[in-house]
């Protein structure tokens, strides 16, 4: 032992070699891990946009769609970057002066000039899609809806964007896209696991939406969605109810309580010492509002709340009719629905509306309960408790409320143990809950049939295994370096 210490002290190689072999081996793998990372790493980021208008029966609002350039593909990518709610009223209201529709759109249309970068401007498609709204007007007046689309038309192809059309969507897409959207931000869609069904609330229509196993899908094939999505097949069910979004249930609620002729009308959906002269025909002005029409509407009466929860649900059952069900089960209407599968998400009003009664956790029952406090609270006192809000939605959320409730469980079938599988919604991962972008990766084909294939390690994991590799590979060479040394130092002194 002492004598090869000697042997090592005497010889001025050793620890210099060793040295060098450590620095240079150190060298080495700083330089391979160094390139590993820098190889991978993705270029830098490039950004692509788009642009969604969604023109709601009650206002328009654009989206800017905003994704990694590399990445269209995969699930979770694209993000909401900015929302501009347009002033004004939806574009089916101008049915009066329809290009003024247009012109509404010029404000936000500016912002999207500056929230999308100018060299990505010609590239950025531009889709406007409009729902319920227009659906009644195209159904009233046909050649004013035309006029009204034609005025969004003329506004949307004077961007510098790629304007790619501008019509009113079915139910079924509203549904099926809303569908998507939820499921593609909760990054579900790749796995192909459990989804979550789409509740839409909006002001004259409403959807539901769930994928389903169920045989009997066949049963009706216009409430049937299928989708081939990252490899997985889906079937959906969906339904969109025209006429009953929260705006237009409201006005058949009211209306299947007013007579004409009759100076007021006391409403249980309205809380007590409210009190508002309304026109009849502001009442009946809407298709969706056929039996009892009279002749004359010209006649103004009272509109006089009443406070009471269980007789305004009373009253909003009266508006689901049970023409009877000619499939195996149905929801209302004779409208089929198979069996509820949860969970759910429920966003746009039945969100805003949940929100603002803090009933966005509650049980079945104390929901019920909470509902009768709200509405049986004095006007006054509601008005002080909530000065900044606007006062139409404040005056309404009693009969939102109910009609939430009644939609839900007398409409949908949902149970005291099925509610609790509804979350109430507005965003996900920062962008909002709704058909729009679903809508986008539709068109713009950013969701493939079959999934993408990719690298079987993620880049992090990538680097980290070629750096234990590589510090094995060291550790060994040192060992065998370590033992070998002696051997070849003691045949260096023989010779
Ligand atoms: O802050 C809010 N509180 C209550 N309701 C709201 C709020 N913001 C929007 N809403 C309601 O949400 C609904 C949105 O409907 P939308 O305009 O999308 O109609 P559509 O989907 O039937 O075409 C309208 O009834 C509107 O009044
Ligand atoms: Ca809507």
């Amino acid at each position: 032992m002492a004598e090869q210490r000697e042997m090592k002290e005497k010889n001025p190689w050793h620890s210099a070699v060793v040295i060098l072999i450590t620095v240079l081996g150190i060298t080495a793998i700083v330089a391979l891990v160094t390139t590993a990372v820098l190889q991978n790493k993705p270029l830098l980021q490039k950004y692509k946009y788009g642009i969604v208008l969604d023109a709601g029966s009650s206002h328009t609002a654009v989206y800017i769609y905003e994704w990694p350039a590399e990445k269209e593909n995969d699930t979770g990518r694209v993000h909401q970057k900015h929302i501009c709610k347009v002033l004004g009223p939806g574009i089916s209201s101008y049915s009066h002066s329809p290009e003024l529709a247009g012109e509404s759109l010029r404000t936000c249309m500016k912002q999207a000039e500056r929230f999308v970068p100018i060299r990505r401007h010609r590239e950025t498609p531009l889709y406007l899609g409009a729902t319920a709204g227009m659906r009644l007007l195209s159904m009233e007046n046909q050649n004013v809806c035309d006029q009204v689309l034609g005025s969004v038309e003329k506004v949307l192809r004077s961007t510098p964007f790629s304007y790619q059309g501008a019509r009113i969507i079915s139910g079924q897409e509203e549904g099926a896209f809303g569908w998507i959207t939820i499921n593609y931000l909760d990054d579900r869609l790749k796995q192909g696991s459990g989804t979550t069904g789409a509740l839409d609330l909006g002001g004259a229509s409403t959807q539901i939406t769930f994928a389903t196993n169920q045989e009997g899908m066949g049963e009706s094939a216009e409430n049937t969605v299928t989708f081939r999505l990252y490899g997985n097949d889906y079937i959906l069910y969906t339904h969109s109810f025209l006429c009953y979004g929260k705006d237009q249930a409201l006005k058949k609620t009211l209306a299947q309580q007013a007579q004409v002729g009759n100076s007021s009308v006391l409403d249980p959906c309205f809380n007590e010492g409210y009190s508002v002269d309304r026109n009849y025909s502001s009442v009946y002005s809407s298709p969706c509002i056929m039996a009892g029409k009279p002749l004359e509407t010209g006649y103004s009466f009272t509109h006089i709340g009443k406070g009471d929860a269980s007789q305004c649900q009373q009253a909003i059952r009266r508006i689901f009719t049970n023409p009877g069900c000619n499939f195996s089960r149905c929801s209302f209407n004779g409208v089929y629905q198979p069996p509820i599968q949860g969970p759910f998400g429920a966003f746009s009003a039945f969100y805003f509306v949940m929100n603002f009664l803090n009933l966005t956790s509650d049980s079945l029952e104390g929901t019920r309960e909470k509902m009768e406090r709200y509405c049986s609270t004095p006007w006054h006192q509601i008005k002080q408790q909530h000065p900044g809000v606007k006062e139409k939605y404040l005056a309404e959320y009693c009969f939102s409320g109910n009609y939430i409730l009644s939609l839900l469980t007398d409409g949908y079938k949902f149970t005291s143990e099925t509610w609790s599988t509804i979350t109430f919604i507005k965003k996900i991962s920062g962008s909002d809950a709704g058909w729009t972008l679903g809508y986008m990766l539709n068109l713009t084909n950013m969701i493939p049939a079959e999934a993408p294939d990719s690298p079987p390690l993620p880049h992090a994991g990538y680097v980290t295994l070629l750096l234990f590799i590589s510090l094995v590979i060291f550790v060994i060479f040192l060992f065998s370096v370590k033992s070998l040394w002696p051997r070849c130092t003691t045949q260096t002194q023989i010779i």
